[in-house]
């Protein structure tokens, strides 16, 4: 489904976090969100997956604004990944897995066949088998993370928001993890600290830069040296590698004065 953010504000403690914000991410897009520390990509997302009512503006999925849809209604676009806070749930791999099924049980709250089908898909699609009956807290960081987008691709969402979700993985689980992303098809929105991860994932990046969108487009033309310098502060540079992938590179040290510092330092 087609993603829709237009004119949007927050304000949080009478402190204006996002400003005028507007993306899109057309059905089957993975638009990535990316921006120094604080600029407001989190607050973003929760206003996507509908935890936060912005004080302006409107968020659609799929052509509906996500706060005028019932928060059930929502729940079964929109599936959100965010970062493992750790807690201790008492549940096992299964049971969480089948937690993303809740937006969609009748008034029984019982699981019928359909329900069980999605939650062994997603099971499979993301390879968490080995551990299906242990308790999800016994899990490593990287184990949770697949168990969390099993919950969420259980759910069978049109709209994935991700936040940080390759944050424990390992480099190679990383590429399979956004392989899978990729395969399912489903318009993600998704929220990258690693440039060059969200270079190599994303068809379309947005920065965001003290609450506003500062550049949106295809990766190639957004990732300029310009935008690396002034928005991260780092000297650095794209490129589409002869196998399609395109890739950054970063000088060692970040810039000490704007563009000023010397080339290659
Ligand atoms: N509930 C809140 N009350 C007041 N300020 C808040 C609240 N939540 C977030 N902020 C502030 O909003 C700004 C944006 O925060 P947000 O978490 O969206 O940034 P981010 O881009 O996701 O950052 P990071 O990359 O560090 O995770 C920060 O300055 C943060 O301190």
């Amino acid at each position: 489904m087609k993603l829709t953010v237009d004119r949007l504000h927050i304000t949080l403690d009478r402190r204006p976090i996002l400003r005028d914000v507007r993306l899109e991410a057309e059905k089957g897009d993975i638009v990535g969100l990316v921006g120094p520390n604080g600029s407001g990509k989190s607050t973003l997302l929760r206003t996507v997956y509908r935890s936060l009512r912005p004080a302006g503006g409107v968020v659609e999925v799929g052509g509906d604004d996500v706060w005028r849809l019932s928060a059930r209604a929502a729940a079964r676009r929109t599936a959100a990944v965010l970062q493992d806070t750790g807690a201790v749930t008492g549940l096992s791999v299964i049971e969480t897995v089948a937690l993303g099924r809740t937006a969609h049980h009748g008034l029984l709250g019982r699981d019928g066949a359909e329900d069980r089908r999605a939650v062994a898909e997603a099971v499979a699609r993301c390879g968490v088998e080995p551990f299906a009956d242990r308790d999800y807290a016994t899990l490593s960081g990287g184990e949770r993370q697949r168990v969390l987008l099993a919950r969420a691709l259980a759910q069978r969402p049109r709209l994935l928001v991700l936040d940080e979700l390759t944050n424990h993985l390992d480099i190679r689980a990383r590429f399979e993890l956004l392989d899978l992303i990729r395969s399912t098809g489903i318009t993600t929105l998704a929220v990258l600290h690693d440039l060059d991860l969200a270079a190599r994932l994303c068809d379309h990046l947005v920065v965001l830069h003290e609450g506003a969108v500062v550049a949106a487009g295809p990766v190639l033309e957004v990732l300029t040296p310009d935008l690396l310098a002034d928005v991260f502060g780092v000297r650095g540079r794209t490129e589409r590698h002869p196998d399609g992938v395109v890739r950054l590179t970063y000088a060692a040290r970040p810039l000490a004065d704007g563009r000023e510092a010397e080339p290659g330092r």
